[in-house]
């Protein structure tokens, strides 16, 4: 379904060597390094001689972050401080510019956009993408949340959207979501592709109480329960506890990485989807840097499944893209060290490697 390819490895010993010349003890950028790495292996893909690749100046262009928005019907059990009407509310606000999502984004120089994916309330905003899967999925505890066909629908909507931006020179792309009660389907996704227990998976999420927390381990675990012949297949894995935000943050996941495109990725429902993806692609990971720890209980779990350490620990838990769009300075600072700064000889100095 998707075309992925492993990002090559052959000229990772000539980037590395470029920044053990720098002027610097070896590895004194610590996880700058790697990352200035892995953006200049994955921009130089149509490069085919180390010289070309030794006078290459990775750039990050057009950064571009596309919000999310699925309503789900999970929240009717009671596992959010927020109503589902909430998530439409917010739509609207991410279409005004007032959100965090949107004052970061204007700070720090990412292109918005944002995307009804199947909320309670349609929006009519010329502002807002309409690509709804439905209104609201079932509740994931009781039903399938959603149609295969639904998952696919999810799937041609998000490329689409990643391809236009791909077509006006974006090659970085984040993703964000908004959707109350979606930190119970995330951690439901985790516990059934980790093999975890809920309890491991559920978190506070909006800031639930222990009692809610409680009733939030039970509802994953009875969807666990009822979904378990599905956990082999990640696109019905999806179906049966995804939401509508969810399965585009994924597709979008997928089609970034086939169109060679760095792929920032945000907090805890943002890494579930990731997860998912690599378990349709495994080579999707190749294409993944990881903004933040988000303050959210199992981030950090899938987070180690995917090998992943995180720029930033700054304790978020809010989502919308905010802990990626945070992430956009670093991963400029660490290209601008890639691109311009002196090496031993150039600066004339003393080799400490
Ligand atoms: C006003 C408001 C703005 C938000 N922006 C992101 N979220 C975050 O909280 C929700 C997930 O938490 P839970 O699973 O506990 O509902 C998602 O919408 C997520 O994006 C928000 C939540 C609220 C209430
Ligand atoms: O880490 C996240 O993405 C997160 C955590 C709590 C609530 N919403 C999002």
């Amino acid at each position: 379904m998707f075309n992925i390819m492993p990002i090559d490895q052959q000229f990772s010993a000539v980037i590395q060597q470029k920044i053990d010349l720098k002027t610097k003890p070896l590895g004194a950028l610590g996880q700058l390094e790697s990352c200035a790495k892995q953006l200049t292996l994955i921009f130089s893909k149509q490069l085919d001689s180390e010289q070309a690749l030794v006078a290459f100046k990775p750039v990050i262009s057009n950064p571009s972050l596309v919000v999310f928005a699925g309503d789900h019907g999970v929240a009717s059990q009671g596992v959010s401080i927020a109503p589902s009407s909430v998530t439409s509310q917010m739509v609207a606000n991410f279409a005004a510019g007032g959100a965090a999502i949107n004052v970061f984004c204007r700070q720090l120089g990412w292109q918005l956009e944002v995307v009804d994916a199947g909320t309670l309330n349609t929006s009519h905003d010329k502002r807002v993408h309409n690509q709804r899967l439905g209104e609201i999925t079932a509740p994931l505890n009781t039903e399938m949340a959603m149609s295969l066909s639904q998952v696919e629908k999810g799937f041609a909507l998000a490329k689409q959207r990643v391809h236009s931006l791909y077509e006006q020179g974006c090659n970085t792309i984040a993703f964000g979501e908004m959707g109350i009660g979606n930190t119970t389907s995330a951690a439901a996704l985790m516990a059934a592709i980790l093999s975890l227990p809920a309890s491991q998976c559920v978190g506070k999420g909006t800031g639930v109480s222990d009692e809610v927390i409680a009733k939030k381990i039970k509802v994953v675990e009875q969807a666990l329960q009822l979904h378990q012949a599905h956990f082999d297949d990640p696109l019905m894995t999806l179906a049966a506890l995804g939401g509508f935000e969810i399965v585009q943050i994924t597709g979008a996941i997928l089609a970034a990485a086939e169109l060679g495109m760095a792929v920032i990725v945000d907090g805890f429902i943002c890494t579930a989807a990731a997860l998912v993806a690599t378990r349709i692609n495994a080579n999707a990971r190749d294409y993944m840097l990881f903004a933040h720890a988000s303050d959210e209980q199992g981030h950090k779990a899938m987070l180690n499944a995917l090998h992943a350490t995180p720029l930033l620990q700054l304790d978020l838990r809010l989502g919308e893209g905010t802990g990626a769009a945070l992430a956009l300075p670093l991963l400029q600072a660490s290209l601008a060290f890639y691109n311009d700064m002196a090496s031993f000889a150039d600066a004339n100095v003393e080799q400490v490697v």
